[in-house]
């Protein structure tokens, strides 16, 4: 311990000693254990927490603070070595203000003009290579930064590293700093393997790479498909350069592995573009990255700035907001859907993550929660990655304390308790058979036939389903259409409590139709007039969506068409294809089934197309991918705009799309209509394309 100085005031002392020493445990979890126990976002507060107390009383600021140092230590397992010259750290700003803060005191103290160097900040672990007239002869961990770890036999496994430089004129010494990776793609099945054989699985894929490559036996690094990419360069001998960019030039022509992403640009604003640019795709890029490096191109202003003791003053990283988190899993449920899957699902203490708060995450099926080794009570690792629906990653496993237990999948449907069972041999998904009466999926269906996507009645939702089915108004979703405004008059839900005199004679207790009620009312006479393909995908046939089922009304155009149809004419169908054909075929077979289709007919549904002339098949056999929002189309009406004039409509671009529609806010599609070379249509272009089945 340290001799703290006097003068800061007792409980500002305590807090920071408490905290230096917790972050030091954290440090040792996360440098030498490869196994931290918070998340980076819990760790990097705990930093700044510590750097406001200094801030606040500068006393506090020891060289031997967290906040002084390059986080890390070494590990006794490696031999140690001095690195030749000292490896750093990086200073972090996380919003624009910081960054431009950092901006305006390299350019008070450059004195000169200067670039800037943009690259994505790996997530992954620092590596120092040494190498001497061109041959690899040392590479060690970053440790303490002065100090690390002897990992050479280890660096050697790691595809991409040359062990000779490529090319001549190799510098008689020269250390390349770079990041090891584990790439993103082949994370999931290094853990399940791990969980397999009863190891513990990594958090993540920056803990997989630390932990793969401080292994004692380079074997089993040499199993591990670990990456390497090059940012920067420490001591050299016999070799100047001018500016890092051409440094990386130079280290590719010599086969080292040099990232193809970096950019130098001129200023803030360009800055500002990379940063918003990798924020959008962060998620294509092979490793994953926590954010972006700036970086003072010319290496004589970098002489000029130098560096604090733990960081270098002519760079900085921006780092995005965090996906990850930790929090606890309280207990492992199942879910019955609409066709009865019985899908597993994590409960867990409501955390906030990317912009929302969570508390439940799918876990797929029973084989998921195997492979990923969760158990109900760990502390788990969260990810949720902008829009993209929650995932457990996996256990903390260092903080379980013998109270967590293994999820255990129920053998009978929770709802129903029918015995589940998978509908084919091998399915990795086990069903309740009970799809007729069993409350779960007829709840299910009805919440699902009434959704955007099929009949769209907007006063029937998850509740009003419920409610229906519980008043026992309506058996099955059969019933629906068939109800009157008496029936709804006795759904709770639906009603409210008579006015005096609304009632004749003012029966006590008496309910009328609450403005819901109504708007049901309305909603179900509307809803008998929609489309077949809605009607289709209310069915809740199996792999029937939106798109398989406009395919299937396009062809057919009534619903007596398509269940007169064989099996071969369904599967002739573009966009339909033999899986689908033969649930269409097998649904048709089931006799509750034709009933549900019997009663909606019979209550006024529509089940055919009305055969509209009057639009031109202007765009049959043409392939168009609508991106962005338009300002004339919903992204519904665009695609109707496609489908009736007898066009595709996909929903990713590829070789074979004609037209690249691009509106508003396009993200990644135009960008790969861009490289692909294909047709860019704005708006008015499209509709020419429409009217016209030319963009010209
Ligand atoms: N969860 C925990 O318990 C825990 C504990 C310790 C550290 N951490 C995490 O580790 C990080 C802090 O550690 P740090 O001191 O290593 O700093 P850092 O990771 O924020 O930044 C410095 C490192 O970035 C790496 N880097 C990646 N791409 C780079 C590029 N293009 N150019 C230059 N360097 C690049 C280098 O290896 C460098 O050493 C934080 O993200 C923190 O949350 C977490
Ligand atoms: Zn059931």
């Amino acid at each position: 311990m340290t001799d703290l100085p006097t003068d800061v005031p007792d409980d500002a002392r305590h807090e920071w000693t408490a905290l230096a020493e917790e972050v030091r445990g954290h440090q040792f979890a996360y440098y030498v254990r490869d196994a931290p126990t918070i998340s980076d976002g819990e760790y990097d507060a705990l930093m700044r927490r510590l750097e406001q107390l200094e801030e606040q009383y500068p006393e506090l600021r020891t060289p031997d603070s967290p906040t002084q140092q390059v986080g890390g230590t070494f590990s006794t397992e490696f031999t140690a070595v001095d690195h030749l010259e000292r490896m750093m750290s990086l200073d972090n700003a996380f919003s624009a203000e910081e960054l431009a803060a950092w901006a305006a005191r390299v350019d008070r103290d450059a004195g000169t003009a200067y670039h800037l160097l943009c690259e994505l900040k790996i997530d992954g672990l620092a590596i120092n290579l040494l190498y001497e007239r061109g041959r690899l002869v040392r590479a060690a961990t970053r440790g303490d930064g002065r100090t690390g770890e002897d990992v050479t036999h280890n660096v050697r496994t790691i595809e991409g590293v040359p062990h000779v430089l490529e090319g001549d004129g190799h510098p008689e010494r020269m250390e390349v700093r770079g990041e090891v990776f584990f790439p993103v793609a082949a994370f999931e099945e290094l853990n399940a393997g791990l969980v397999e054989s009863g190891k513990a699985p990594f958090a993540n894929p920056r803990n997989a790479a630390a932990g793969s490559l401080r292994q004692k036996d380079p074997r089993v690094t040499a199993s591990r498909p670990l990456q390497m990419l090059v940012h920067g360069i420490g001591a050299r001998d016999g070799f100047e350069i001018e500016r890092q960019s051409d440094a990386y030039a130079l280290l590719r022509d010599w086969g080292l592995p040099v990232s193809q992403r970096y950019t130098v640009v001129d200023g803030l604003a360009q800055v500002q573009d990379y940063i918003d640019y990798y924020g959008e795709h962060r998620h294509s890029v092979e490793h994953e990255l926590d954010g972006i490096v700036i970086k003072v191109d010319e290496v004589s202003v970098q002489r000029r700035l130098g560096s604090t003791s733990r960081a270098p003053r002519w760079a900085i990283a921006f780092k995005y907001p965090p996906e990850e988190v930790n929090t606890k899993l309280l207990d492992i449920r199942v879910n019955v859907g609409r066709t009865g899957r019985v899908t597993p699902f994590g409960v867990m203490t409501p955390v906030k993550v990317s912009g929302s708060t969570v508390e439940m995450a799918t876990l797929h099926n029973a084989f998921e929660v195997k492979r990923k080794g969760v158990l109900i009570g760990d502390t788990i690792v969260l990810r949720k990655a902008g829009d993209v629906i929650p995932e457990i990653v996996g256990p903390v496993v260092d903080l379980r304390d013998g109270s967590e237990r293994e999820f255990v999948m129920p053998t009978h449907c929770p709802e129903c308790g029918t015995e589940l069972a998978p509908q084919k041999e091998g399915d990795k998904d086990i069903r309740c058979p009970n799809s007729q009466y069993c409350p779960a999926q007829l709840r299910e269906r009805v919440f699902g036939m009434a959704s955007r996507g099929a009949f769209d009645i907007e006063a029937l939702g998850w509740e009003g389903a419920i409610a229906l089915l519980e008043s026992g108004v309506i058996a099955d979703e059969g019933d629906i259409f068939s109800l009157t405004e008496a029936d709804i008059a006795r759904v709770p839900l639906y009603t409210r409590a008579a006015k005096k005199g609304e009632v004749e004679g003012d029966p006590e207790g008496a309910r009328v139709l609450s403005a819901n009620g109504k708007r049901l009312v309305a909603n179900l006479e509307a809803a008998k007039a929609q489309p077949l393909w809605r009607v289709l995908v209310a069915l809740s046939i199996r792999h029937v969506g939106p798109t398989a089922a406009r395919a299937l009304a396009g062809h057919f155009g009534s619903l007596d068409a398509i269940r007169a149809a064989d099996l071969e004419e369904l599967a002739g169908v573009e966009g339909v294809g033999p899986v689908i054909a033969e649930a269409v075929t097998e649904w048709f077979t089931v006799d509750w089934h034709v009933a549900i289709v019997d009663k909606w007919a019979k209550a006024g549904v529509r089940m055919a197309d009305e055969v509209d002339e009057s639009t031109p098949r202007t765009l049959s056999g043409l392939t168009v991918v609508v991106t962005g929002s338009l300002e004339g189309f919903s992204r519904d009406e665009a695609k109707e705009a496609i489908l009736s004039r007898g066009g595709k409509a996909a929903g990713s671009v590829s070789k074979k799309t004609d037209y690249v529609v691009v509106g508003e806010n396009a993200g990644s599609k135009a960008d790969k209509a861009q490289e692909l070379g294909l047709p860019i249509l704005d708006e008015a272009g499209f509709r020419r394309l429409l009217e016209t089945g030319s963009a010209d």
